[in-house]
């Protein structure tokens, strides 16, 4: 029976040369192995990897994630309509509750959480639970009390990456197939510097993958080879929120505010909350469209909300699920027409540019 906290251990005995990173990766890939079992959904009693049940609603879903009492459900509570106690002690939230942020047209659901502890991803409290939920989130806003010490970023980081959850990172450019014989061709594009291909190799072999095709495009680490096997990771934006400015130094204030993905507020003074909406909006790369009658104006009070890269095609299904079947073409004016400023003719496959104007033609 596997045991983490002895694979930890041995972790950090391990010294990092050439030699043992081989061992060290197959100790990895058991290791993630073992944490994924773990979060698969396990009997109804023990609630298993499952997260609240809140219906996803508007055009993304944001998700609160941090310590208690550092003043998550108050975030909430000044920017939406909907109402979540806050209080000075501890664990005042104990489920989930959504709010709809209206920003640019868009409906953001910005879903306040139980505050988490170190250890919620082995199930330490509602831990486990909070962090699955994070994983349906467009955008996770790791909120931090900033009159505390930094060490919460990292403590929250490794409860997030232990449930497969990759902040502000791309998916590894790894193309993996699966075939049922053949045995292994591995190809690479780049020169490996961090990851080799006798331990790629292994851990292959240790998740009992003898047939299949690896095209490696990047310069990968082990870590991240792991994750493209196991699949399941999330690769999703974040912002790092410090909260409760009001009650730390200029100088810290100045500090803090540097660090890359971070925004810092304050609450209870109603500071940069503004800012922070706007920050959210830019990560989330929503684009929001116009629509336009023959003849009309567009309709400038009620844009479509789309995800960045959006087609004519989810625009025509966002308005009504006829339209798609019956298009015929539509005119773009704005980013995205090449005859900018005149109107292009265009196809459903027709990627749109924020603040674009659409005329739909159907048959
Ligand atoms: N000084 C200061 N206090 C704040 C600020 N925002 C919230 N608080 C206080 O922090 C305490 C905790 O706020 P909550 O909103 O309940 O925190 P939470 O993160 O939702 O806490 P849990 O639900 O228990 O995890 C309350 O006493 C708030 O009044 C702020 O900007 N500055
Ligand atoms: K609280
Ligand atoms: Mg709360």
């Amino acid at each position: 029976m596997l045991n983490t906290g002895n694979i930890v251990e041995e972790m950090a005995r391990t010294q990092k040369n050439k030699a043992t990173e081989y061992h060290l990766g197959l100790l990895k890939a058991k290791l993630a192995r073992y944490r994924a079992q773990l979060l698969e959904p396990a009997t109804k009693s023990s609630g298993g990897g499952t997260g609240f049940d809140v219906q996803k609603s508007g055009d993304a879903r944001v998700a609160l994630i941090g310590f208690p009492s550092v003043g998550k459900s108050t975030l909430l509570n000044k920017c939406t309509h909907t109402v979540s106690e806050a209080a000075a002690y501890e664990f005042t939230t104990l489920t989930a509750i959504p709010g709809v942020l209206e920003y640019q047209g868009a409906r953001i659901q910005l879903l306040d959480l139980p505050g988490i502890v170190e250890g919620a991803s082995q199930g330490r409290g509602r831990g486990r639970q909070v962090v699955s939920t994070a994983k349906t989130a467009d955008l996770i806003l790791i909120m931090l009390d900033a009159t505390k010490s930094d060490e919460q970023r990292r403590l929250l980081e490794i409860e997030l990456d232990a449930v497969g959850i990759r902040l502000n990172k791309r998916k590894p450019d790894v193309v993996f197939k699966r075939k049922t014989t053949g045995g292994i061709t591995l190809n690479t594009t780049v020169k490996l510097t961090k990851t080799d291909e006798k331990t790629i190799r292994s851990i292959l072999a240790s998740y009992k993958l003898h047939n299949c095709d690896v095209m490696i495009r990047e310069d990968i680490t082990t870590d991240e080879f792991i994750d493209v096997l196991i699949g399941t990771r999330k690769y999703l934006p974040c912002l790092y929120v410090y909260n409760k400015i009001d009650a730390i130094s200029l100088e810290q204030v100045d500090k803090l505010a540097h660090q890359t993905h971070t925004v810092v507020i304050s609450c209870e003074a109603g500071l940069n909350l503004d800012y922070l909406i706007k920050r959210i909006w830019d990560e989330l790369g929503l684009v929001k469209v116009y629509t336009k009658k023959r003849g009309a104006h567009p309709d400038l009070d009620d844009p479509v909300c789309l995800r960045k890269g959006a087609t004519i095609e989810d625009i025509c299904n966002g308005i009504h699920r006829s339209l798609a079947p019956n298009f015929r073409y539509a005119l773009v004016w704005g980013r995205s027409s090449k005859f900018s400023p005149h109107a292009q003719k265009v196809g459903l496959n027709h990627q749109l540019q924020d603040e674009d104007v659409v005329s739909i033609f159907t048959k």
